[in-house]
């Protein structure tokens, strides 16, 4: 089996030479505590050694539970927002046709999302649209108790049960939440829903390889056990033990930190040249953000998909202010082939082409870009992903999920918490006079008064 790959080499010319070789010894430290739990936030390192702890057994019954969400529905709306949504999204759209949704040839259940925003049209739209659809719902939420999620679940599960009656919903709800805590777990046991639990040692952003991620994927129709065998095999190959030349987490930490201390670069932009990685994109952004983004510090993590956005971000990567690099996330060989026709008028002058796959058009895009783009002042790192499956997807999430522990601690902040999300939940719960919020509700009004 092949395996993804790093090449460091057109960031690592923007740096003093050794710069990233001198990290080592803080990469060792950073290693050994996580491996040791001495780390800040040690009480959320579950995800270390997820991989290859997740038994087939478990798997089994992740993929049962999956089987009966398939035999029973056309659609299953999953809910969940931030962790509890992008991993799964990221996955089945990496893995899935780009028009699942209209090619509805009823192998697969179709997959949607709610409980990620509180859009009044996109959940009349979701709820007019599932209307004769015989649905079923995957509630995830680690706390069990997020606004977001909490609503979309409390109108997906009174349309399920009035569309097919509080009988059937049972078999056709599936909970994804705390073992103890929070609503979705106090609903999901009154109720009956079969559920999973989230472990409690695994953050959100850390979670797509808990039934978080695993249960969608699988019912979306994509082998679980092949992504978790990618995953596993990545934890081997990033663990504490590898030399630091040949452990791609221990390197791509090092020199995103190198950049951002010694070369200014304060922006990482994550780009594709394949669409289906879109959500993977978001995915990483969640993962990042919010283990790096504190304490005044933190590289900002953006996405562009290529080449899409060189027609509109293009300019500003070329020519703006030289403070981003990028990491370019690069599917080496297509799943599909589709060859350029000829056309004998050749009107549009792509004669050229013909016989050519459109992926190598694609692929000199991509080194056209890469190196106009270093030429331009932009430090670039490059992830080669060998397919586009689910055994190096899961490669992918535990490379870049081991990267980001290492790059928090060598950043010297607590890469597992995010106390900054609470601030606008608390203004909100202030400004909808939720109960519990009376001082901070009264305060925000006077606020909002004097600011007139
Ligand atoms: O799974 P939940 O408890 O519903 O949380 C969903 C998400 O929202 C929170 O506000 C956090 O910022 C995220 O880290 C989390 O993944």
């Amino acid at each position: 089996m092949k395996s993804i790959s790093l090449n460091i080499t057109k960031a690592a010319s923007f740096l003093a030479e050794g710069a990233v070789k001198a990290y080592e010894p803080k990469v060792k430290a950073a290693q050994e505590a996580l491996e040791n739990g001495t780390c800040e936030g040690n009480d959320f390192l579950g995800w270390l050694h997820l991989p290859s702890s997740i038994t087939p057994e478990f798997l089994n019954e992740i993929q049962a539970v999956a089987n009966t969400l398939r035999k029973k529905c056309e659609v299953v709306v999953v809910a969940g927002i931030g962790g509890s949504y992008l991993g799964a999204r990221a996955v089945i759209e990496g893995l899935g046709n780009s028009f699942a949704w209209l090619v509805n040839d009823k192998k697969n259940p179709t997959i949607l999302f709610a409980g990620n925003n509180i859009g009044e049209d996109y959940l009349f739209e979701l709820t007019s649209f599932l209307k004769d659809k015989k649905f079923g719902v995957i509630n995830i939420s680690k706390s069990g108790t997020t606004t977001e999620t909490a609503l979309a679940f409390r109108l997906l599960k009174k349309q399920c049960e009035d569309q097919r009656g509080k009988e059937e919903a049972k078999d056709v709800i599936v909970a994804v939440t705390d073992a103890k805590k929070g609503a979705a777990r106090t609903c999901a046991d009154k109720e009956g829903y079969k559920s999973f639990i989230i472990p409690d040692n695994v953050g959100g952003r850390f979670s797509v390889l808990t039934p978080v991620g695993l249960l969608p994927i699988a019912v979306a129709g994509f082998d679980v056990k092949q992504l978790v065998a990618g995953a596993a095999e990545m934890e081997k190959a990033c663990g504490k033990d590898v030399a630091f030349e040949e452990n791609p987490a221990a390197i791509y930490a090092a020199t995103r930190q190198a950049l951002y201390t010694q070369a200014g670069k304060k922006i990482e932009i994550v780009c594709n040249f394949q669409p289906k990685l879109h959500y993977f994109a978001e995915w990483w952004k969640q993962l990042y953000g919010e283990s790096e983004g504190k304490d005044q510090k933190g590289i900002f993590p953006a996405a562009c998909d290529f080449t899409t956005d060189l027609h509109s971000m293009g300019q500003w990567i070329q020519e703006g202010e030289r403070s981003i690099f990028e990491t370019v996330i690069s599917v080496e060989t297509p799943n599909e082939k589709l060859l350029f026709p000829h056309d004998d008028e050749n009107l549009d002058g792509l004669n050229f082409l013909e016989g050519k796959r459109v992926d190598e058009v694609n692929k000199m895009a991509e080194l056209g870009t890469r190196l106009a783009h270093v030429d331009g002042g932009v430090p670039n790192i490059l992830v080669n992903v060998p397919e586009l499956n689910a055994y190096y997807l899961g490669q992918l999430i535990y490379f870049f999920e081991k990267a980001c522990g290492i790059s928090g601690l060598l950043e010297e902040v607590n890469p597992f918490n995010q106390p900054g999300v609470e601030a606008y939940k608390k203004n909100m719960f202030a400004l909808l006079n939720k109960p519990g919020y009376e001082a901070e509700s009264k305060a925000i009004q006077e606020r909002l008064a004097n600011e007139k």
